[in-house]
């Protein structure tokens, strides 16, 4: 494909994603339908698309047009391009700019934060108010790519060795500072799950900020872990390999989504028991019960730039209605002495301080042990994490 014929399909998919269509699914259907490209189109097309979700908005204002062929116009004079070129209307490329499409270029930028960052209106003042003077530069973040981060499986290998591994499949790493399981890939590649690494269970792709995230639990004092919202088992995993010695259940409403943690687990050499009954009605209770609950993913808008237009108000209030349900079960699975981990890939404060705030309010036997917000400045993913100690000796009646 020429780059003219990618943006003018970039153009398409877009607009069926405007009118609420999934990226992802979006971008399936049209490799199903269009198998004359390979894979160097496909990624390259991808990489637009994702770019155009990013900044969508600033995109669009430069433009001077809304839709998939504002946005697509906006990265064309982002990246420098003579849009004559891309909008030719030769082959299978864009039609050609009309004199009005042309006169709605804006050469100057916006004044309005909300359009120069890429956030939708109604966000901005919560993000403001939860970031401080850290709204810019995690604004910035969230325009730009995520890297690729792998964790290294500690219960197979050690860093120096995965390294080596993935350096014989020609993949070159690097360090993450603060994140003693993190490699982080020189260039974007897709072929992770091909490489011996991968397939020996020795390296799993998971965003520095998630590893993190588990890097600060205490798991050296605990013998059973819950992991309650487990999802695809990216955090039980982590905690398996760092906790050998812990009995690690894991559990999620949505059984489905726990579909191949097992075989992971197995090719990773490590033992997650997967439970298929809420373990509330169990009255199972645990050293540390950990809620990577549902949220808003704000912290994690940068791979999912869909999510950031999609998001609105109401899905925000159902969100933290399930996240304060989720809580107020908790305690009952808390042995004393035991703690809750309180997670979210979110960065509003409504998601993750105001949440403990009500929930301490309302369980005086649990204490605010630690508390972490980590931003896109830092070495990933915007996480928080809380831990909430119970503090009783007894049991409750
Ligand atoms: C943020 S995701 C978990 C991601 C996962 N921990 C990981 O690291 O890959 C949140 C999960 O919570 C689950 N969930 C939603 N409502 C729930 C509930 N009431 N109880 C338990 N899990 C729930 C969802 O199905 C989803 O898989």
């Amino acid at each position: 494909m020429t780059p003219a014929a990618r943006y003018a399909s970039a153009i398409d998919i877009l607009d069926q994603i405007f009118d609420g269509a999934s990226a992802e699914k979006t971008l399936t259907n049209w490799a199903r339908k269009n198998r004359f490209a390979g894979s160097k189109d496909r990624a390259a097309l991808r990489d637009i698309v994702f770019d155009c979700l990013r900044c969508k908005r600033s995109y669009q204002y430069h433009a001077g047009q809304s839709g998939g062929r504002g946005a697509v116009l906006g990265h064309v004079l982002g990246n420098g391009l003579k849009p004559n070129d891309i909008f030719s209307g030769e082959g299978y490329a864009p039609t050609t700019l009309s004199d009005a499409e042309t006169r709605a270029i804006q050469t100057n930028d916006s004044d309005d934060i909300a359009t120069i960052y890429d956030v939708p209106d109604w966000v901005l003042p919560m993000l403001q108010e939860s970031l401080g003077n850290g709204l810019i530069d995690n604004l910035k973040a969230i325009q730009s790519r995520a890297p690729i981060d792998l964790r290294v499986n500690m219960a197979k290998t050690n860093i120096k060795q995965a390294q080596a591994m993935l350096a014989r499949d020609d993949l070159s790493t690097e360090l993450v500072d603060g994140v003693k399981t993190a490699l982080r890939l020189s260039k974007q590649t897709r072929k992770i799950p091909q490489t011996d690494a991968y397939k020996d269970g020795q390296i799993e792709l998971q965003d520095a900020g998630s590893q993190q995230v588990v890097l600060d639990l205490p798991l050296q004092d605990a013998k059973t872990v819950l992991d309650y919202c487990a999802g695809g088992g990216g955090k039980s995993l982590a905690m398996a390999a760092l906790a050998p010695d812990a009995s690690i259940d894991a559990y999620d409403k949505h059984n489905d989504r726990l579909g191949d943690l097992s075989t992971r687990a197995m090719r990773a050499g490590v033992d997650v028991n997967i439970l298929s009954q809420d373990p509330v009605l169990e009255y199972k209770k645990y050293d540390i019960v950990v809620l990577d609950v549902p949220c808003s993913g704000t912290g994690a808008w940068r791979r999912n730039p869909d999510g950031k237009w999609k998001l609105t108000l109401d899905d925000l209030d159902a969100v933290t209605q399930t996240q304060s349900e989720i809580l107020q079960n908790a305690p009952s699975l808390v042995t004393n002495g035991g703690r809750i981990a309180y997670i979210t890939c979110s960065l509003l404060n409504v998601e993750n301080t105001a949440q403990v705030s009500a929930f301490l309010a309302k369980n005086t036997r649990f204490a605010l042990e630690f508390e972490r917000k980590y931003h896109l400045t830092g070495a990933g993913d915007g996480f928080y994490l809380a831990i909430l100690k119970n503090e009783s000796i007894l049991d409750e009646i």
